[in-house]
């Protein structure tokens, strides 16, 4: 094994050529990383000001037990960073815990406006020595599990989702276990299934899921509450509604509709949606889905009384989430529905609305995006200028925009 500056040295290797490579900042925090994003040497962007408040809105660092008992920020590896959430997460806790403590990994490419904001390396969650090798060379102290296969993907391929969702699980959980990690990996409200009651569902009730990302979800909450029992794992998870972002996209899920829904407002005024007008499921916008996570990650763990949580925002359906955008968007604004395929089973399946009550109890939760008015009025607050900047770009500039919407039939072919 390398020694401590060894690895500090060998891991310089992989810092982005446009950043200045001081093997002693790795482990430091400089005061200043709390407050801006100042080592990206990009423009800041509509979203990077939107992550600034958000910011402002989560403990400093001042409050957080990491930093009194080591004196030093956490070192922090994403896997499946270049995702709908991983995008946002590295980039908040890189303004947190300074650009250099935090480790973004995926098997993806990522673009060069990512690429420049700290250090990305190539991990395979499938490939335990390679993510062992990543913890040890850089001082990893907690890891966020991102990397899956989401509910509508898993679906059309139920091998690649049990591989990824179990096998890549079952490696971070490992390596959790060897190494003395935190971490925490996200599950969901397809977690849940047809006999689960369907309002204010509570964190501990019937769950039978029907879905193989169902099923594989459910697994890593019990393996994960299993390794903390048996092992001492400081594991953690919360069940994330559908996720609503403006400068991401998703993945494949089911929830995908509603953010297609308005880009495609924008762009045509009329949505053709996959779901029924009735099909109402949990929401919540990104921001508050960030928040939540590195409250949790970051807390000190003495007030949790489990290691699983709903984490609640608000709920509606498509014909709801269409007439909020007639009302604030254009009220030419109109809606269809195709003939329902596979994923209108999956939706309902799934409950209406979920309780989050322990988790504000235990930790504080406190969702800013409460209801369906407020979460589309700041959709449209980050898309219009998004939008607006994307039509007077330049076809090649457009390719490696990051804020361009892929239709997700695209994704699912
Ligand atoms: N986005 C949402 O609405 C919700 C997400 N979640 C959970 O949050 C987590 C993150 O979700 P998203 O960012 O939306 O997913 P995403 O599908 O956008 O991103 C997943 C990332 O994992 C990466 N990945 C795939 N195979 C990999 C492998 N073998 N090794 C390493 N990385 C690999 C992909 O390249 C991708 O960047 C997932 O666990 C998901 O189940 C839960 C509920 C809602
Ligand atoms: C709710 C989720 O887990 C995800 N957005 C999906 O639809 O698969």
């Amino acid at each position: 094994m390398l020694s401590k500056a060894a690895s500090r040295t060998a891991s310089t290797r992989i810092l982005p050529l446009n950043r200045v490579a001081n093997p002693f900042s790795r482990f430091a925090l400089p005061s200043a990383s709390i407050t801006t994003t100042t080592t990206t040497t990009t423009t800041p962007t509509t979203s990077t000001s939107s992550k600034i408040s958000l910011l402002d809105s989560v403990d400093t660092h001042k409050n957080f037990h990491f930093y009194a008992q080591h004196g030093r920020a956490p070192r922090v590896l994403v896997t499946g960073s270049l995702g709908q959430l991983g995008t946002g997460l590295v980039q908040l806790m890189r303004s947190k815990y300074g650009a250099d403590n935090v480790i973004a990994t995926d098997i993806k490419r990522p673009t060069r406006e990512f690429w420049s904001t700290g250090p990305f390396m190539y991990a395979d969650v499938l490939d335990y020595k390679g993510l062992e090798q990543i913890v040890v060379d850089n001082g990893i102290d907690w890891v966020v599990h991102l990397s899956a296969v989401l509910s509508a993907v898993g679906e059309k391929n139920p091998q690649l989702a049990l591989n990824i969702n179990l096998n890549g699980f079952q490696n971070v959980l490992d390596l959790a276990k060897t190494h003395q990690l935190r971490l925490l990996s996200p599950s969901t409200i397809g977690a849940f299934g047809p006999s689960t009651p369907k309002d204010s569902t509570p964190d501990t009730t019937i769950m039978r899921p029907n879905t193989i990302y169902g099923i594989t979800k459910l697994h890593m909450e019990l393996m994960g509450e299993y390794y903390h029992q048996k092992h001492g794992v400081d594991f953690r998870s919360l069940r994330y509604p559908g996720i609503i972002s403006a400068d991401t996209q998703p993945g494949g899920g089911t929830t995908d509709y509603a953010v297609e829904i308005f880009h495609s407002a924008l762009r045509d005024n009329h949505y053709t949606s996959f779901l029924g007008p009735d099909s109402e499921l949990p929401m919540m916008y990104i921001t508050d889905c960030l928040r939540g996570t590195v409250e949790l990650l970051e807390h000190p763990g003495d007030t949790l009384t489990q290691r699983v949580y709903n984490l609640d925002a608000c709920s509606f359906s498509p014909a709801q989430l269409a007439e909020e955008i007639r009302r604030q968007h254009s009220e030419d604004f109109s809606i269809g529905y195709s003939e329902p395929d596979f994923r209108q089973a999956i939706a309902d399946s799934w409950p209406r609305s979920i309780d989050g009550s322990q988790a504000k109890v235990d930790w504080g939760w406190n969702p800013v995006y409460d209801d369906t008015s407020k979460l589309v009025a700041e959709m449209f607050k980050q898309l219009k200028p998004l939008f607006a900047r994307q039509t007077k770009q330049q076809p090649q500039e457009h390719e490696e925009h990051r804020h361009e919407y892929r239709p997700q039939q695209a994704v699912l072919a």
